[in-house]
């Protein structure tokens, strides 16, 4: 299958390096022109992804009719550009969704928006721990590839699977979905607690209580609990809440330390989707009925509703109940 990849920011860039490791050719779109230029001229993303010397049949494009070509993309924008991004690109070749949240407005998964921009398209989510910068060095990486067709998932696995990527299938697209949205809200919270001081034990907690809200709010939309305990699951969750590296994690930190949201969000180039995600998933558990306090506290924080120290003595009175 000849790989286009849609965005080239961190992400995309690096699996375009991955599905390139072997020769073939990959086609990457990107937005900004001077990424288009700065890859196809000197091999480097700077942008995005500095430091990973790009292979040569990466091949950079601003025109959609570039990929036209291709039997397989990868969607890779920021979950609030998937729209306009996968209603732009070629129709009719299967889609592999990349991006990780829920659309504000609509309150729809990336699957449910990609199939309503490219309704004839076969849709496939591909998702886990992947921090980009140690995918594009070629480090070990599980992933989890989810889609309804396994005809489908087992030609795209064969096609992206390296030595050191390897993904799984699955035919829970919901799941995979879920897990990759929300693990970007709690690691905002998880940032919160590192940057206020509040210990590892604080992490750990919010780790597995915030498993524990994944795992609600993913069985009343249908996801599967052993995909919520998956790779795309559980296991970005771990990564997501673990490390600075994660930008999600890093904008919580500033909320720890009393920075206000507004600031932390101005001016960004790279992107924190938690933020974006964090007030629509909350709309869409409380009109489920589903209880998901921490991220309650993640948009209380980042609406700037309420003091830090409230919003964590909010969570630690709440009633005791059982586990
Ligand atoms: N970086 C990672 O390690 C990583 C790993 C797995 C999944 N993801 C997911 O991949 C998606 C993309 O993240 P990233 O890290 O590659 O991005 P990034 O933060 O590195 O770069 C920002 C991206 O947004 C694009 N962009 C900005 N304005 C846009 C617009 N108006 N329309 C379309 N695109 C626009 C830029 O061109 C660029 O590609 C996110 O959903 C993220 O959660 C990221
Ligand atoms: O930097 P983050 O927080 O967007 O996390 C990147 C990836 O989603 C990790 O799997």
């Amino acid at each position: 299958m000849k790989a286009g990849v849609i965005g080239a920011g961190a992400w995309g860039t690096a699996l375009a390096q991955t599905l390139s490791a072997d020769g073939q050719d990959v086609r990457l779109w990107a937005l900004e022109p001077e990424v288009v230029e700065a890859i196809n001229r000197d091999r480097v993303n700077p942008l995005y992804l500095p430091g990973v010397t790009l292979n040569p049949s990466v091949r950079a494009s601003g025109d959609m009719a570039d990929i036209a070509d291709r039997d397989m993309l990868l969607i890779v924008s920021p979950a609030q550009h998937l729209r306009g991004v996968a209603g732009s690109a070629p129709a009719g070749v299967p889609l592999i969704l990349c991006s990780k949240g829920i659309e504000a407005g609509t309150g729809l998964l990336m699957s449910e928006v990609a199939q309503q921009a490219q309704g004839a398209s076969p849709i496939a989510v591909l998702s886990g721990p992947t921090f980009a910068h140690e995918v594009a060095k070629g480090l070990p990486t599980a992933i989890t590839l989810a889609c309804a067709d396994a005809d489908l998932a087992a030609r795209i696995a064969a096609r992206i699977a390296r030595p050191a990527f390897r993904p799984y299938i699955s035919d829970d697209v919901v799941g995979a979905e879920i897990g990759g949205a929300v693990k970007n809200v709690l690691a905002i919270a998880c940032g919160v607690a590192d940057g206020a001081g509040l210990g590892l034990n604080a992490r750990a907690s919010l780790i597995s209580r915030g498993f524990a809200e994944m795992t609600r709010f993913g069985l009343a939309r249908g996801a599967r609990a052993e995909t919520l305990a998956g790779l795309s699951g559980l296991g970005d969750l771990v990564l997501t809440c673990s490390s600075t590296n994660s930008r999600n994690f890093s904008l919580g930190k500033g909320l720890g330390e009393g920075r206000p949201a507004a600031e932390l969000l101005a001016n960004r180039r790279t992107v924190a989707e938690g933020a974006f995600t964090a007030p629509v998933l909350r709309e869409a558990a409380r009109s489920a009925g589903v209880d998901m306090p921490v991220v309650e506290a993640v948009c209380a924080l980042l609406e700037d509703a309420s003091p830090l120290a409230q919003v964590i003595d909010a969570l630690l009175t709440r009633p005791l109940r059982p586990e």
